[in-house]
């Protein structure tokens, strides 16, 4: 059954699932990685054609990664989908977590369209609203504050015996 990252943006989703998936031996999907490969850059996606539009191709690059034996790490935003939470209701899935603190350096740098002009203060914001649909959606939250990406992997493999 694959295993699914979800979280906020700079969670650690994309390194942290790399590395769990080479250490399990299973492919690794980065779902925002895909967007970019099928359709060019995110940002580019939120500033030609808006977010609504975004959410559906997102949807459909998601529906299809869940079907593989895979480790999946989600866009930060893929749960808002309502039947992106329904499949993810029959899987195992990992929310990361990370203090505004912790991330802000995290995020230095980044090409992030929904908080290219509102910093940490944006983050925060949209964590608060998405923060509910992530506790619901997780069998296993990690703080990834002050945890290093090896023991976060160990920690994912501890509760589900590393095979995607
Ligand atoms: N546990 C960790 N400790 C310290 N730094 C980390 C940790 N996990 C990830 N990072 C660093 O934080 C940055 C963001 O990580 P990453 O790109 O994996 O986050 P993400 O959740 O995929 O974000 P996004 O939703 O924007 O794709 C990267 O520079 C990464 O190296
Ligand atoms: O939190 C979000 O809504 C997003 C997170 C990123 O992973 C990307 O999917 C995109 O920048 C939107
Ligand atoms: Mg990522």
């Amino acid at each position: 059954m694959p295993i699914v990252l979800i979280g906020p943006m700079g969670s650690g989703k994309s390194r942290v699932g790399h590395r769990l998936a080479a250490s399990a031996g299973a492919p690794f999907i980065d779902t925002d990685q895909r967007i970019v490969e099928r359709y060019g850059p995110i940002e580019e996606i939120f500033e030609r054609e808006g977010e609504e539009y975004f959410r559906i191709i997102e949807r459909e690059v998601v529906a299809e990664a869940l079907h593989e034996e895979a480790v999946i790490s989600l866009g930060g935003g893929a749960v808002l989908h309502p039947d992106t939470r329904a499949d993810l209701a029959d899987l195992q899935v990992v929310w990361l977590r990370v203090s505004p603190e912790a991330v802000a350096p995290r995020l230095a740098g980044g090409n992030r369209p929904l908080i290219a002009e509102g910093g940490i203060g944006a983050w925060t914001a949209i964590l608060e609203q998405r923060e509910p649909i992530y506790a619901e959606l997780a069998d296993l939250d990690i703080d990834t504050s002050r945890r290093s990406v090896a023991r976060i992997v160990d920690d994912i493999t501890g509760r589900f015996g590393g095979a995607a």
